[in-house]
């Protein structure tokens, strides 16, 4: 199967379907970092990312956005002293898609090798 970290979003239509409970355990295995949660009962996907300072944190939560753009696909950002929090879900539909998946994969790799 493609490695997640090479695919595209899909558009995403408000009837597009969440994916399944077994989905959701094979996919996670190629995001092994990122912990998926409920939020007032919509499933997301999150990780938090660590850094030595503010600056690094900063550059870091621009690079996500860009990529964000790049794809029309947007995750909730958190940037704080040292550290971004990054929540990826698809409005649209209220849960998970298989393009949440994609871009945390998308995500993992803006990181330094
Ligand atoms: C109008 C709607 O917000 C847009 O179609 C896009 C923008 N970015 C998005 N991002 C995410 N995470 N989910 C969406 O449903 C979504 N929809």
């Amino acid at each position: 199967m493609t490695q997640l970290a090479q695919q595209q979003c899909e558009a995403c239509r408000a009837d597009a379907p969440k994916v399944s409970d077994a989905e959701l355990a094979e996919l996670m295995t190629q995001i092994p970092d990122w912990t998926p949660l409920a939020r007032d009962g919509v499933l997301q996907l999150e990780r938090e990312f660590k850094f030595k300072n503010f600056k690094l944190a900063w550059a870091f939560a621009n690079q996500v956005a860009e990529l964000a753009e790049s794809e029309f696909h947007h995750p909730a950002i958190l940037l704080e002293w040292g550290k971004v929090t990054i929540t990826w879900w698809t409005h649209a539909i209220g849960g998970l898609h298989r393009n949440d998946f994609i871009m945390a994969a998308r995500t993992d790799g803006l990181l330094e090798p």
